[in-house]
């Protein structure tokens, strides 16, 4: 956790994104872990980045109204023009310290141009 240091996102889980039974929806978690990835695959490769893959994906637990929400991410693997990013969220009662981890994914991002195709990516050393 240590490259988990600080969240690529942090928000506030309110009633407009919940499901049918009145917990966090699933598919808004899933959209800012793809937006926390894409600041860090953006950040790293220096230019636009677009989502390729999503792997891994797994909802731990539910997420209330009013909840912190904190998405974490760091790169795990950087290909010619690919990037393996791994991404949790955790949950925080607004109101209490404890954390407690609510999804994981991998996800990989794809440099490219401004012409949409695959750019190669500046190795950092
Ligand atoms: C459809 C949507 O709106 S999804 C949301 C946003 N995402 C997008 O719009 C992306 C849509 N996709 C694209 O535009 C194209 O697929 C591009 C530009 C990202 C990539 O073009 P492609 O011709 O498919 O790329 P190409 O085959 O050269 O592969 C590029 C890299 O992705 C990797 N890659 C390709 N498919 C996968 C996959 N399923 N899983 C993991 N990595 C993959 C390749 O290994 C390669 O990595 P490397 O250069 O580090 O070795």
């Amino acid at each position: 956790m240590d490259d988990f240091r600080d969240p690529v996102i942090r928000v506030t889980a309110m009633p407009a994104d919940t499901n049918a039974y009145g917990d966090i929806f699933g598919g808004w978690l899933l959209s800012l872990m793809d937006s926390g990835a894409g600041l860090v695959a953006a950040r790293y490769s220096r230019g636009r980045a677009v989502t390729i893959a999503l792997d891994g994906m797994k909802f731990h637990k539910p997420v209330k109204v009013g909840d912190e929400v904190s998405v974490y991410g760091a790169i795990r693997k950087v290909g010619r023009t690919s990037m393996t990013i791994g991404i949790e969220a955790y949950r925080r009662h607004r109101a209490e310290e404890e954390r407690v981890k609510v999804t994981e994914a991998i996800f990989t991002f794809v440099a490219i141009d401004d012409a949409g195709l695959p750019r190669v990516i500046e190795q950092e050393d």
